[in-house]
């Protein structure tokens, strides 16, 4: 009997702590405001990410895989592949750089093919860890194609492909691009087809953003958004990687909104949002 009360406190207890400060219900398809989240500086969410693997004793591949299946899940609801008629019907270009943010392109190429859409991956500098290899053998065995390069031709691209997802450069990126990337992130400006940035828009700075660079449609903000994202000008603004243990989130003050029911995807409002100061400082 006792063992039952003190279950039930914690029940409690857990209840009010998971839906913070506002104890709102969020229901699916609803977009919440942005208002009051934490915008995270470079240095922060570093730290975040090296303290849910030590701290927190998470495995890379464990969050990657959250986080790359979330992503899916955010294309999936705003893409429906009946209507990616261009080419091959659902086909998409997914570009993977070489650090964790490319191997969420990884992971989300390979549910996005288990979810019968047809991605091709552009990963023009793999990574040589057995993580990455490993990932790069479950596309293969996917039967799902790798560009050998970028065509500088961006009606190639246009015309292949439905949209786009950029998991180049996330929180760790610090510009200016090297020449390589300097090159794909040129062609990637000049395509004309959907854009999905992961994390951060590759190649922004990721606190200041880059209004000459990439301008994605849609942004999927993993852990919590960081500071470049009240730069974002695009239609969709989604949170994933929900695996953030409620006292880390408390510990960094990220005040996120309580995911709906099962979801593993939350869309963000931006209107009411404080933006930043011309200068760029906030
Ligand atoms: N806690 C989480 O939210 C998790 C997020 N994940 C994803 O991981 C990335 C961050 O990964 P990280 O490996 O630290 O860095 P990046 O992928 O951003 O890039 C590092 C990579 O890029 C090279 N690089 C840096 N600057 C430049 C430059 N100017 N030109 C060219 N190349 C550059 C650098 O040398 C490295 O090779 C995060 O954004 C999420 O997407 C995890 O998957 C799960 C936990
Ligand atoms: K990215």
């Amino acid at each position: 009997m006792r063992v039952l009360r003190r279950g039930a406190f914690h029940c409690y207890r857990a209840f009010f702590n998971n839906n913070s400060a506002k104890h709102q219900i969020i229901q699916r398809n609803m977009a919440v405001e942005a208002t009051g989240i934490k915008f995270l500086g470079q240095e922060e969410a570093q730290n975040i990410d090296q303290e849910l693997f030590t701290e927190y004793a998470f495995s890379v591949d464990q969050l990657m895989e959250l986080a790359g299946l979330s992503c899916a899940h955010v294309v999936a609801k705003l893409y429906p592949k009946e209507t990616l008629t261009r080419g091959n019907q659902g086909s998409m270009l997914i570009c993977c750089g070489p650090g964790n943010n490319g191997g969420d392109g990884l992971v989300c190429a390979r549910h996005l093919k288990l979810f019968g859409y047809k991605p091709t991956v552009f990963y023009p500098k793999p990574t040589d860890k057995q993580l990455f290899k490993n990932l790069t053998t479950q596309l293969e065995k996917l039967d799902i194609p790798f560009l050998s390069y970028l065509p500088h031709e961006t009606s190639l691209i246009n015309d292949s492909y439905n949209l786009v997802i950029d998991a180049l450069f996330g929180f760790s990126f610090k510009g200016p691009p090297r020449q390589q990337f300097k090159e794909i992130l040129e062609t990637l400006k000049k395509v004309q087809l959907p854009l999905v940035s992961i994390d951060v828009p590759s190649g922004w700075n990721v606190e200041d953003g880059d209004p000459d660079g990439l301008q994605p449609e849609v942004l999927i903000s993993l852990t919590a958004p960081k500071k470049c994202a009240k730069h974002f000008k695009g239609k969709h603004h989604y949170l994933g990687g929900r695996f953030v243990p409620n006292a880390l989130a408390q510990k960094y003050e990220l005040n996120l909104p309580p995911y709906p029911g099962t979801d593993c995807i939350l869309q963000l409002k931006m209107d009411k949002l404080d933006k930043p100061q011309e200068d760029g400082k906030d």
